[in-house]
């Protein structure tokens, strides 16, 4: 049973005078989702990358199934914003290129690769190339490659930050069906309060200067989702509605302190409108 386990994690930049992550502690497990969202600057990708194995924390553990995390591995699948998917090969070779590269057979990855193009929803795409597919099925191609070398965790570092609010809802529903059908625990992290609320089982709330969790959130809408029930119904759940204006409150909060902590020290900054800043964390909608 995959465990991932984050204990105390700090992470400093030899760049910033302080630390970026401070006392990180969580744990991701079977049929988990969490999903760490937090204004800009909080620490997010910083968080996703020390998982990932890019970067060394500088305090604290990382352990996936008890060994210590010290660089990528191919058990720790990886999604990016703006997946680079590789301009000369096709859909089926793109998602089947790390098979490849770990010397499997060619009949069999090409194999492997069609089932998950049939999980991600991009039958017949396999002869396609990159530059006749849209940005969501760019993502779907994204996640297929993550999951071609059966990773036991799936770390999604805003994987719908660039897509249209309609695409963005879809991609949503397709990740969890895929969450659903694989069973692999996913972490995923995002600015998008409504799509972190949708998708976590466990929400993470982090706060910049330094990053840390201010917050911790058990929540099923996911799972609700994953039962059958609508994702336009969860999400006008008064429930729903109300656990988003609780997070956006949480996050107005530290904003508020954090900016009165630096006009205290400096000169004063603009202040965004109200609309503005609800737009920024997805609940403009
Ligand atoms: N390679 C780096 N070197 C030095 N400082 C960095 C580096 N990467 C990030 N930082 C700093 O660390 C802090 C956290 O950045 P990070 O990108 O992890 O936050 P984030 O929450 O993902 O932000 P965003 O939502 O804007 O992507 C920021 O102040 C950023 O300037």
């Amino acid at each position: 049973m995959t465990q991932l386990i984050l204990e105390h994690v700090a992470a400093h930049y030899p760049e910033s005078p302080q630390p970026v992550l401070q006392d990180i502690s969580f744990s991701l497990g079977p049929r988990e989702l969490c999903v760490a969202v937090g204004p800009s600057g909080s620490g997010k990708t910083t968080l996703l990358n020390l998982i990932a194995g890019f970067i060394a924390p500088s305090g604290g553990s990382i352990t996936l199934d008890g060994k210590p995390v010290t660089g990528p591995g191919a058990e720790r699948g990886v999604v990016f914003q703006d997946d680079v998917l590789l301009p000369w090969q096709n859909v089926l070779e793109n998602v089947a290129f790390g098979l490849k590269l770990a010397g499997v057979a060619r009949r069999q990855r090409e194999e492997r690769a069609r089932e998950l193009l049939a999980l991600v929803d991009l039958e017949g795409f396999a002869p396609r190339s990159i530059w006749q597919l849209s940005g969501g099925q760019k993502q779907r191609v994204g996640i297929a490659r993550a999951l071609a070398a059966e990773p036991r965790v799936l770390l999604l570092d805003e994987p719908f930050g660039a897509l249209d609010a309609f695409t963005r809802e879809q991609m949503q529903e397709l990740l969890l069906q895929v969450w659903r059908r694989t069973d692999t625990p996913v972490f995923l992290i995002t600015h998008d309060i409504e799509e972190a609320i949708f998708l976590a089982t466990e929400l993470v709330l982090l706060s910049p200067n330094p990053g840390r969790i201010i917050e911790r959130l058990p929540l099923d809408f996911s799972r609700r989702y994953a039962q059958g029930e609508s994702a336009r119904s969860l999400k006008s759940d008064p429930l729903f509605i109300e656990t988003r204006e609780h997070i956006l409150a949480r996050v107005f909060a530290t904003r508020d302190a954090d900016r009165r902590d630096k006009q205290a020290s400096g000169p004063l900054t603009p202040v965004p409108s109200a609309g503005d800043e609800r737009q920024a964390y997805g609940a403009g909608r």
